[in-house]
């Protein structure tokens, strides 16, 4: 572009460095996940220790679970954007509603829910962030909540969360994630991924797991304990993914937090490549998957995690592959998908559905019109094989 044209831009805010783009935004999504991540590791422990936490789970319409995190945490990150960026511009979809939270039966999961939100917020000055004064009363958290109310679409900007992915491990005690992304104009700018028990190296995986069964019955793990997870964020069209460590109990968040570039793995021999997939089989058809590993040549048996953090395998290299295929009807959701398929995109790896189009954000609160399933790869050999193995067994499944 010729100096003289760009001058022009840059004095009637037409040009925009794409380095410069949306960097306040992903500065305040990373402390907001950051401050989530320690709501729910606290939270988390508690579940964990305590045999008297029935008040703490609950079931949705669809039995799936639902825990003072999931609704703490949506209020915490409503509350954060809002105050930073004004909540006239904050438009944001998530999670959940207030319904259950509002019913007259409901007053001691509210009050818990209230506690734990300003317990976290009175946190906030260690993530750079300015805590409430006077702390937020039930009708604030209940409004801040529910004010999460957007239904997206094709235009505009609108945030983008799930404040606990993975809720049935989370109450198990295992994976979980916190994610947040941003869409503009029906395409994902950035997204924010915390993995509060996947840490740094994931060496320490099985050690962690080991620790926190045997421990947790004695003793709460505390979260300064090691980098026992992790926070991963990538912005479009930078091609990088960025992985920090959660910041640790009494330290000041100092950005970027020791930040380590991830990219996705370089296998793509399908017998060395490792498949990530859905716990439940109500969430996603093993039997089909089985099938499509053995048809491509994956030797390796598929490794089953709950929530997101099967995206940030792939982003970070410790697997290449993930495959999601619901039964027919579900309409998978916006907030399940967003913040990790641009991390894998911008480490390097390609998402499609299984039509091998990209998902769509721009429809609503659905990836409307998805192709029977969800292909994350490390890379495009890897997923062209798979895109090619489900149209050959497609016919012969009863999905
Ligand atoms: N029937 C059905 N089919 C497919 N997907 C469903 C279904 N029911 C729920 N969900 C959504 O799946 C989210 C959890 O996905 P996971 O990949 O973590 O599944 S699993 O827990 O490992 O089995 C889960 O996210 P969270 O509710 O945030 O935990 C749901 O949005
Ligand atoms: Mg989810
Ligand atoms: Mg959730
Ligand atoms: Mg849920």
């Amino acid at each position: 572009m010729e100096e003289e044209e760009e001058d022009k831009q840059k004095k009637f805010g037409l040009f925009c460095d794409p380095e410069e783009e949306y960097i306040k935004e992903l500065d305040v999504a990373v402390r907001a996940v950051q401050m989530a991540c320690s709501l729910c590791q606290r939270v988390q422990d508690t579940l964990i220790s305590n045999t008297r936490t029935n008040h703490q789970v609950h079931s949705k319409d669809d039995n799936s679970p639902v825990t003072v995190a999931d609704w703490s945490v949506q209020a915490v990150v409503s509350w954060v954007l809002s105050e930073c960026f004004g909540s006239e511009n904050v438009s944001i979809v998530a999670e959940e509603d207030v319904q259950t939270l509002s019913k007259a039966n409901a007053s001691g999961l509210l009050e818990a829910v209230v506690e734990t939100v300003n317990e976290c917020l009175a946190e906030a000055p260690r993530f750079g962030v300015q805590k409430p004064i006077p702390a937020l009363g039930t009708s604030e958290v209940l409004e801040i909540i529910s004010r999460c109310n957007s239904i997206g679409g094709p235009t505009g900007r609108f945030w983008v969360l799930d404040p606990v992915d993975g809720t049935l491990g989370f109450v198990r005690g295992d994976q979980y994630a916190v994610a947040l992304a941003l869409i503009e104009d029906g395409e994902v700018v950035l997204g924010v991924l915390g993995c509060p028990n996947y840490p740094m190296r994931k060496e320490w995986l099985s050690y962690h797991h080991r620790y926190h069964r045997i421990i947790s019955k004695l003793t709460p793990p505390t979260s300064e304990t090691w980098n026992k997870g992790c926070v991963l964020y990538a912005k479009r069209g930078s091609r990088e993914a960025w992985m920090q460590p959660l910041l640790q109990a009494n330290k000041m968040f100092v950005w970027p937090n020791h930040a380590k570039r991830v990219s996705v793995s370089s296998i793509d021999n399908p017998a060395l490549a490792t498949f990530c997939e859905p716990v439940e089989k109500a969430n996603s058809s093993h039997s089909f998957t089985a099938g499509l590993a053995h048809s491509v040549g994956l030797r390796k048996q598929p490794l089953r995690v709950y929530s997101m953090v099967k995206y940030a395998a792939i982003a970070r290299g410790d697997a290449e592959l993930f495959m999601k295929f619901a039964r027919a009807g579900y309409k998978e959701k916006i907030w399940d998908h967003a913040a990790g398929v641009i991390i894998i995109q911008e480490a390097g790896g390609v998402v499609t559905d299984a039509g091998g189009r990209p998902l769509d954000f721009s429809k609503g609160l659905y990836l409307k019109g998805l192709d029977r399933g969800i292909v994350a790869c490390s890379g495009a050999t890897l997923h062209g094989k798979i895109i090619d193995a489900v149209d050959a067994s497609w016919g012969s499944s009863s999905l």
